[in-house]
């Protein structure tokens, strides 16, 4: 088992470069079944663990997948095998977004059930919803949902219960290939749906209107491999400007775009941090005092959830009462119980947690709960007292590469060890503690 290592106390300064975004590779790559001509290639991929499980599953799916350096190669020519098995889906929920590519194309599509995890149950009953409005049969039983259409799936009108990024990305790509015209209303409006639908429109695809409330999508016959560049990470960004704000840093978060960022500046700055907008990317200056804020997570865009975590860390440093309202899943405060242990003052009451800041943050131990969790709980580090370790790191490598290099090249005092090596490292600070 690997831990992140973190002593508190270092100011970062200097230069991070944003990776492509998770949110964005994962549903393009699934749209890479679709298609039938030509292959695919993606870059700017980020090498997460994510990123290698929805390349098995496109591999089991019979497809021929090569991933070197940041660029992955897909030729889905072949026949398609239409089946997800759980080793995958259990892994990585993402796996999901594969259904619709699959029932585009070949009119059929069998995927393990996703469930629950760690923030809530996360029913895809939205998708779904989509795909029987199209004409799809769908069955659930034996852990699996199957979808099956006779022919063509059949465009149609979809109206969302709930802006949803994947059911919104499931559905787009489902009707990529279905006989006529598809109008979804009340879809999620991420950056990530808008990288999706140009991918689809450059592989001869016709979406109109990704980035708004309404998509309309004329269904086409063929689509065909195309080049692609991933767009930057904007919560990989918003990871980095946090860990800037919060040790009172100067960092420049170069990739970050701040259109995709709104929402998450707009609190920053009322917070007291300094953000400018440079040609590279953004540039996070921390103040001496931050001050407290009030958040509500909403789709975009509102303020992501994918931040909600982060931001915790960074309203604990501020001054005053602080609620944070989490409105997009319903179980995603697992790590105030972490942020406890390090001695957080954080009272939840229903979907909401209240802090009293500033916390004097300790050192402790404490288990990721989550991807963001896992960045949250290091960024704590960065400023609590003595040495926090940051345990369940697989979590971590879902989302973020290289992530302790990345602020040790920021100055942190951060590093990942093997658990052999802890003792080595509880060596070392017992010597630290002896010498001074
Ligand atoms: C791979 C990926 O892109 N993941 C992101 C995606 O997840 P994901 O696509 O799973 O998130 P959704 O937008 O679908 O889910 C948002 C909410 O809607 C509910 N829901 C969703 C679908 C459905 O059919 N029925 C239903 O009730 C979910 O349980 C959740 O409470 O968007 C989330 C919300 O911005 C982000 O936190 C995730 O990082
Ligand atoms: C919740 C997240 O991702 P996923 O939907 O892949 O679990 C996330 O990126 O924070």
């Amino acid at each position: 088992m690997e831990k992140i290592i973190v002593r508190g106390g270092q100011r970062l300064s200097g230069t991070v470069q944003v990776e492509g975004a998770k949110n964005a590779v994962l549903p393009v790559l699934a749209a890479t079944l679709l298609a039938s001509e030509g292959k695919s290639k993606i870059t700017n991929v980020p090498p997460l663990s994510d990123v290698y499980t929805i390349n098995q599953v496109l591999r089991h799916l019979n497809t021929d997948v090569e991933f070197h350096n940041d660029e992955v190669v897909v030729n889905a020519s072949r026949e398609l095998f239409v089946e997800a098995p759980f080793e995958y889906v259990r892994k990585m929920r993402a796996s999901v977004l594969v259904m619709g590519s699959l029932l585009g194309r070949t009119g059929k599509a069998r995927v393990a059930l996703p469930g629950g995890c760690a923030i809530g149950s996360r029913p895809i009953d939205q998708h779904l919803k989509g795909f029987e409005a199209m004409g799809a049969k769908v069955k659930v039983g034996n852990g699996f949902i199957e979808a099956e259409v006779d022919g063509r799936l059949k465009g149609a009108k979809v109206y969302l219960d709930f802006p949803s990024v994947g059911a919104t990305e499931n559905i787009m790509m489902a009707a990529a290939l279905a006989d006529g015209t598809t109008i979804l209303e009340n879809v999620a409006k991420e950056p990530e749906i808008v990288d999706l639908a140009n991918f689809i429109n450059k592989m001869g695809g016709n979406v109109v209107g990704a980035g708004t409330g309404t998509i309309r999508i004329e269904g086409v016959e063929r689509l065909y491999g195309v080049e692609h560049s991933i767009i930057p990470d904007r919560v990989e960004a918003g990871t980095f400007m946090v860990a800037a704000a919060i040790t009172k840093g100067d960092v420049l978060v170069k990739g970050a775009i701040p259109e995709h960022l709104s929402s998450l500046v707009s609190k920053m700055e009322e917070m007291g941090v300094t953000i400018i907008d440079e040609d590279e990317g953004l540039r996070v200056i921390g103040p001496d005092k931050l001050k407290s804020v009030d958040i509500k997570t909403m789709p975009h865009p509102g303020f992501p959830t994918d931040m909600q975590s982060q931001m915790m860390a960074l309203l604990l440093a501020a001054e005053g009462t602080s609620v944070l309202t989490e409105t997009v899943f319903e179980n995603r405060f697992m790590h105030v119980e972490e942020f406890r242990r390090m001695g957080a003052d954080i009272k939840i009451e229903g979907r909401s947690v209240i802090m009293q800041g500033p916390t004097a943050l300790q050192g402790a131990e404490v288990a990721a709960t989550d991807l963001r969790a896992a960045a949250a709980l290091s960024i704590a580090g960065l400023i609590a007292d003595g040495y926090t370790r940051v345990t369940e790191l697989k979590h971590l490598d879902r989302g973020y590469v290289n992530f302790h290099q990345k602020l040790a090249g920021l100055g942190a005092d951060i590093e990942r060890v093997k658990e052999v090596e802890e003792n080595d490292a509880a060596v070392s600070e017992q010597s630290m503690l002896k010498d001074a």
